[in-house]
Order: C-alpha cells, then structure tokens, then sequence
C-alpha cells in the first residue's frame, strides 16, 4: 500500500473508532440523584425559563448558549472536494467543532442543512438564533455565501462568521505581513497572481487590498481563466458582482500569463493548478501560498525544486507553515463570545491580523510533544504560528474582545483584561490556576534563582517568561559566548548583566573560594583540594550549590541534563539536611480534567521507613497549603484499614499512627486501596468514622516503586501536566528536575523554588 493509502486507512480508521465520529454532547451537570432531576428538569427548569422570560439576557447565565456556537454549512464548497452535499461534509463540520472545543473551549452543534436555495438557507439559520452564542457559516460556494453571510450579518444580533471567506482572509493576511518581512518586499509594490476567485479567494483578496496591496497589482484566474473586464460573466449588475471588482482590462488569460514575474502567488481554488515551469516565471524570491485542501495548488516539494528561493505555505498540516483558517476561528469567536459581541467587525478582523503575525515574529514558546519538543524560530519555514501554539488564545483573544470594546460592539464589556488573560492562560495551560497563588507571592519578593544548566534552550526559553512575569532574579551557570549566542539564536530578549547574571563556568573571579569551600566540606570524605578544584571546575551542580551555600542565590533548580541521583548527591553533601534521619523525599502533582492530585514521595527514598513516610506527609501537606489547597491525605496500601498483615501495610498503619501524634489536625486516614482514597462514598461504607472526607489529593505509598508508577500511569493515561519533583527535606530551597522538563515546568518550578526561599528566610 502506498504511503497516501495508508493514511487514507488511518484516516477513515480514526473516525469509526467507537464511538463513530469524532464529537459528542456530554452533560455539565449532576444527574445522581432524584433531587438532581428535579433540578435540571421539570419542575426546576421552569425557574430557568421564566428568569430568561424575563430578561432575554439571562440566557447566557442559565444555559450553554453564550458559549455555544452553531457550524453550519449546506455542504456545497466542502475543502476542496467542492459540492459534495450536506452529509458528506458532516466530518468536516465535526471537526471544526473538536478545533473549536479544544482550542478555545468553545461548544459546536454541526448543522448540516440541506438546502441549495440561498434565501431560504438564510431563513433556516435565521430562525436558529435562539439557540446559538454565534454562527461560524462553513464551506458555502460563492457567490451564494455572499448574500448568505451578507442577509445573516443585518438580520441577527449575535456574531455570524463565514470562515471560508474570513478565516481565511485573516491568516492570509498574518502570513503576507511576515512573508514579505522575510522577503524584505514592500507590500505597496509587490505584484499578486491568485487563483480562485470563490469564497476564500474574494475575502483574501480585499483583507490583502486593507493591508496596503495595490488592487492595480493583482490579477485573479478562477475555473475560466482571467477576471478581465471583456468577461460576459463580468458584466457590472451580472449574478458575479461580488468578484466583478477584481476584473481588470488586460490581455492576460490563463494563470500562466498572470503568473510572470508576480512576487506572490495565492491559490485558493484546487490541486495542482500551478505548474513547476510557471514557478519559475516568479519574481526573485516569491511568495507561494498554495491554499487548496486537502491537495494543494502545487506540492510544495516541486515548487521548492522549481524555487529554492521561494518561501511556501500551504494549507496542511504536513508541511512548514500551514495556513489554515483554524488558526483564526476558535480565537475571533473566543474573544467574540466573552464580550457579547453582536457582530465581527473589520476593527476585530485587523486585531486578529496583527495579533497572529506578531505572535509568529516573537520568540515561540515551547510547543510540547504535539511537534515532538521542537520550537520553531520566525522565518521562512515559520511564517504564522502552528496550530497547538498555545500562546494563540491568551494573544488572540483578548486582542479581539479589546477591538470589539473600542469599535462598540461588545454588550459585556471586560473591564479588566489582564484578569482575562490569565483566566484564558489558566485555562490553556491547566497548570495556570493551580501556579497562580505561587506567581503572586514569587513576584512580592523575588529571589535569585541560580540555574545550573543556564546553557540550556529549554532554561533560556524559560527564563525569558521568568523575567517578563517578574517571578525571579535569575543566575546562568554557564560560558557567556555560550549563552549570549544560544539567546540571539533563539530570537530571545534577555539582557546579560540587566535580566540575568551569569556565572562564568569556565573562568569566575569567585573560583578560588568555590573550591576552598567544597574542599572544606568534604575535606574528612576523602576529597582533596586538587579533586576539589576539578569537581568544582567541571561540574555546574556544585557552583549552583555552593553559590547558594555562600548566600549568592537563595534557590537552586538542576536536572535538565544529566543523573537525578547524582545532583541529588552534590546537593546533599553541599546543602545538607534540615533533619538527618528523616532525609529527603519528593512531591509531584499531576492535573488533569479531575483535579489535581499529588504523589509522595515519586523519586527519592526507595524504601522508606514509616517515620520517613509520615515526614514526607507532613512536609508536603505544608507545600500543597502554599498553592491554596487544603491537603486531604491518604496512606495507600494495598490493603484496606487492617485487611492484610504485610510488613508494607504494617508500615502504613505505623505512619498513621505518627501522623495522628505529630499532626492531629492534618486530615489523613490509612492505610487503604487507592480508588478507597479517591471515592469517600466506598470508603464511608468501609470506614464510618474516616478522619479524611472527600477525595484524597495527597497520596502517600509505601514505596518508591509504588509512588513512582503511580504519579507517571496517572499523568500519562489522564493526559495530565505534571508539576515537579518538589524536594523536601534539604536545607535549602533546591530541585532536580527530569531531562523530559518542558519550559512550562521549569517556569513552575522556578516559582515554586523562590517561594520557598522566601519561606526559608521568613523562617531565618
Ligand atoms: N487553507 C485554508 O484555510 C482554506 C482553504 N480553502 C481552500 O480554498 C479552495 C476554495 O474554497 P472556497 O473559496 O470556499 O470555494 P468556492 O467554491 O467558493 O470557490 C472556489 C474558487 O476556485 C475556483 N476554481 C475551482 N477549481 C479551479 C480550477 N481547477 N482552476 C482555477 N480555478 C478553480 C472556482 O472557480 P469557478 O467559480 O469558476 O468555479 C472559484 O473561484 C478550496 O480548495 C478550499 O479547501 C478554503 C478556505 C480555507
Ligand atoms: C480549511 C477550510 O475551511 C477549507 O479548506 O475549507
Ligand atoms: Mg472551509
């Protein structure tokens, strides 16, 4: 089978997974009980319907529709497989809605109408009003999505959006601006041939001529070759007066006569319209978008053979630089939506414009295992930002709920949108909420965090986002030339000397008095000076260390290469213990759709004792306190209260009972299976008289084995983030994190290391 055929399979596999499809409605409510019923139905829903009587604009606080947006298409310009109908275009429709949902948290019902007839299409969709926040109009064939859009647009009160045409046009428009900044084009002068002059093509077109295009520039082809002005079907007052505009006085014909010498192709018609040879009638480096889906205009590897100098995009996911309406529509609508716009203005279009290209031209963020760790630099192979960049929302968003406020259109004005930004940052990044106390308390009193790996991307990338958000001071252990390339290559802004300090790995003034230190704390474990001085010169743990040693930083964070046990070891002997017997142990915290949920200890002690476990307890019961949670904590076990006599379960009851005498107020119960730990209605059963009530978010396990599998099955199978590990138990605030740290992680972490220093000195 050949490789298209495959994915062919795959493709069409991934949708009759069970259940068929790839979206469903699920309820946000409790529906358990008989009193439930009676809420949510009849008779408590009546309470619902007289409020919105009452008030019309109580619908959005007492049902799904102000988040609710309806994808609604006749099926006659599906992508570019053209008039397929109504049916065959459902899967497209639901897969707007999975974009919609898991981009912007927004709700889709997909309405598939089948109805060719424009006025009475409008008269079906007008009359769905009541049930909808917004309509995102899809895959509607010019010229009949003009008037459909044009009639919705006067007649109703809530945002209609035809995304072919503006979608569309507004990606277009973000990767024109930075195509042509790569190209070093002026965009007065550059020359435009476009293929398709339907839907998507026209929108483009006129958000191309707002952005500063010449319309003298620009010829267009659709299926009958060039809009001129001899065209029967181009007469001014015919049916195709929306493209008429576009129909120029020329002797030109086919793409292949507009195609010479133009600096931008776009095509938003069908597969392989444009031919290798025309390519190479392009000004010097062109600008190729070639839009069609799923096959575009020309295949991007025979345009770059035809081109090397040209700078191509298309619309798939497969290949650099996919424009693709999906990068706009979850976000206009998102920010729509959160004011009550009644419409989406061009003021809305031009922000979303502007916000997009920005975002690409700032340095990108780390995108996660969606694009396998890589982050992508603004160039010609990264025009616009990819799909999973989950910066879009918290930019996009609030740009397009501001221009709705300023042109007057919103009816829920957001008055402080900052708060709106870090709600929509909570939301995307899920750690965002739980972060939050901790951010705040980090910014009141920011501590100097050292990083011992300071050359690292994913640390630099990190602390750029530590220095905008003010979390902390921050210190590079590291060579300077280094690090000083490394922040110019990855487009960053950090300042040596301003943002960050850096300590020199290779030649510090303070050298001599690192390694008299180290020397004279592991002088009596056999260290002598000259193995003090190369542990010293070659190991960046220890200068991370010792500098805290020393009072030069008050947080420590490692790990991002090389062996958790061997940094742990440095920082042990360097740091020392707060309590020698209980030692040392870690917290990890996973969040997921459930909650969050905390592992102790995930990555220290393999077999601890039970003192060592009820330290761990109580040390993290305190950590989870600082991120505004009420710690509710269970032993787990295999066994439940008693049921088996191991020496494992013994050691769970062992530790209950030291908790109860050094913590009695700490809600903890023990030892018990782990779904006894997550349901207090299983466990009420068992345990009348439970001292922990409700669901654990502390889980304590007998082993490193145990705490260890749990923490990563969880994370995994919940596709939850992970925090940590937390240290607890040094004498100094210090973390090892893992080489598989994403940038949000250490973010996290540097903020969670400088609030404990702040402690620690509170403490003295
Ligand atoms: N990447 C993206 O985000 C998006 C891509 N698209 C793609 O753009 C294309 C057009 O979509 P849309 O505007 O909604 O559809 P429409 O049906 O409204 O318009 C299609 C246009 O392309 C022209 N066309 C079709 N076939 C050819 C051909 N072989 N040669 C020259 N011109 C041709 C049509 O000409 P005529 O009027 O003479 O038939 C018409 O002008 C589709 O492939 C779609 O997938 C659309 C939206 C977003
Ligand atoms: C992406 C899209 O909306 C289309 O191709 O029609
Ligand atoms: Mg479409």
């Amino acid at each position: 089978m050949s490789e298209q055929e495959d994915f062919k399979q795959a493709a069409l596999e991934y949708h009759r997974q069970a259940p068929a499809g790839k979206i469903k409605v699920t309820p946000t409510k409790a529906m358990v009980t008989q009193r439930d019923l009676a809420l949510a139905y009849s008779p408590g829903v009546a309470a619902a319907c007289e409020a919105i009587v009452a008030d019309p604009g109580e619908a959005s606080a007492l049902t799904a529709r102000g988040n609710l947006v309806g994808v609604i298409t006749n099926g006659t310009a599906v992508l570019g497989l053209g008039d397929i109908g109504p049916l065959a275009g459902k899967p497209v429709m639901e897969g707007k809605g999975v974009l919609f949902q898991k981009f912007a948290g927004i709700d889709v019902f997909d309405l598939e109408v089948n109805e060719r007839d424009p006025d009475k299409l409008v008269e079906i969709i007008a009359a769905l009003e009541p049930t909808f926040g917004g309509i995102n109009l899809e895959d509607i064939k010019a010229p009949e999505c003009f008037v459909v859009e044009k009639k919705l647009r006067e007649r109703l009160k809530i945002p209609v959006f035809h995304d072919d045409q503006h979608g569309t046009a507004i990606i277009v428009g973000a990767a024109l601006i930075n195509a042509l900044h790569v190209v070093g084009k002026d965009i007065a002068s550059v020359r435009l041939a476009v293929s398709g002059a339907g839907a998507a093509g026209i929108a483009c077109l006129d958000m191309m001529v707002a952005l500063g295009v010449k319309p003298e520039n620009i010829l267009v082809t659709d299926r009958d070759g060039v809009l001129h002005t001899g065209r029967a079907d181009l007469q001014p007052g015919g049916a195709n007066h929306g493209i008429v505009r576009y129909a120029r006085d020329t002797s030109a014909r086919t793409l292949a006569d507009i195609i010479v010498g133009a600096d931008v192709f776009v095509g938003v018609s069908a597969g392989g319209v444009l031919k290798p040879e025309m390519v190479k009638q392009m000004a010097e480096r062109p600008v190729i978008f070639a839009l069609a889906n799923p096959t575009p205009e020309i295949d991007p590897k025979l345009a770059r053979e035809a081109r090397p100098d040209a700078v191509i995009a298309t619309g798939r996911s497969d290949f650099p630089n996919q424009v693709n309406n999906a990068l706009c529509f979850p976000y206009i609508f998102r920010g729509a939506l959160d004011v009550g716009a009644t419409t989406i203005n061009e003021e809305m279009k031009l922000a979303c414009v502007n916000a997009i290209a920005d975002l690409a031209r700032r340095e990108a963020t780390d995108l996660g295992a969606a694009y396998g760790g890589e982050t992508p630099r603004f160039g010609a192979d990264y025009l616009i930002p990819r799909p999973f960049d989950p910066r879009l929302l918290v930019s996009l968003a609030p740009a397009v709920a501001r221009a709705a406020m300023d042109s007057g259109v919103a009816t829920r004005p957001i008055s402080d949108l900052a708060g709106y930004r870090d709600r929509l940052s909570s939301w995307v990044f899920r750690t965002g909420l739980l972060m939050k106390p901790v951010f705040d308390r980090a910014r009141d009193d920011r501590k100097r965090v050292v990083y011992a790996e300071g050359e690292e991307e994913t640390v630099l990338r990190a602390v750029q986002t530590v220095v905008d958000e003010g979390l902390a001071k921050p210190i590079l252990v590291g060579r300077p030339a280094v690090i000083e390339r490394r922040i110019q290559r990855l487009g960053l802004r950090l300042r040596i000397g301003e943002d960050v300090e850096v300590t020199n790995i290779d030649d510090d003034p303070r050298f001599n008095d690192y390694w008299q230190l180290y020397h004279e704390i592991m002088q009596r474990k056999g260290i002598t000076p000259s193995a003090a001085k190369a542990i010293v010169r070659s190991r960046d743990v220890v200068i991370a260390a010792l500098m805290v040693r020393r009072g030069e930083a008050d947080a420590l964070l490692c790990g991002l290469v090389g062996r958790f046990v061997r940094k742990l070891k440095y920082m042990r002997e360097i740091l020392g213990l707060e309590n020698e017997v209980r030692g040392l142990s870690a917290l990890s915290a996973v969040i997921n759709d459930k909650g969050v949920f905390f592992f102790t200890d995930t990555h220290v002690q393999v077999e601890p004792t039970a003192a060592q476990v009820a330290e761990s307890v109580v040390q993290a019961a305190f950590r989870l306190k600082l991120f505004g949670i009420t710690p509710k904590a269970a032993l787990v076990s295999h066994s439940n209260f008693g049921s088996s006599e191991s020496a494992s379960a013994q050691k769970m009851r062992d530790a209950l009972a030291i908790l109860r005498e050094r913590a009695p107020k700490l809600e903890v119960e023990g030892e018990m299976h782990a779904d006894i730990a997550l349901n207090a209605e299983a466990r009420s059963r068992i345990l009348p008289e439970s001292r922990l009530h409700g669901r654990a978010n502390l889980l304590a396990f007998a082993n490193l084995d145990a705490a260890n599998a749990s923490y990563n099955l969880v994370r995994n199978i919940t596709d939850g983030v992970g925090i940590g590990p937390i240290l607890m138990g040094l004498a100094a605030s210090a973390h090892v994190l893992t080489p598989s740290a994403t940038v949000r992680r250490v973010v996290n972490m540097t903020a969670i290391a400088a609030v404990d220093a702040q402690i620690r000195a509170a403490r003295g």
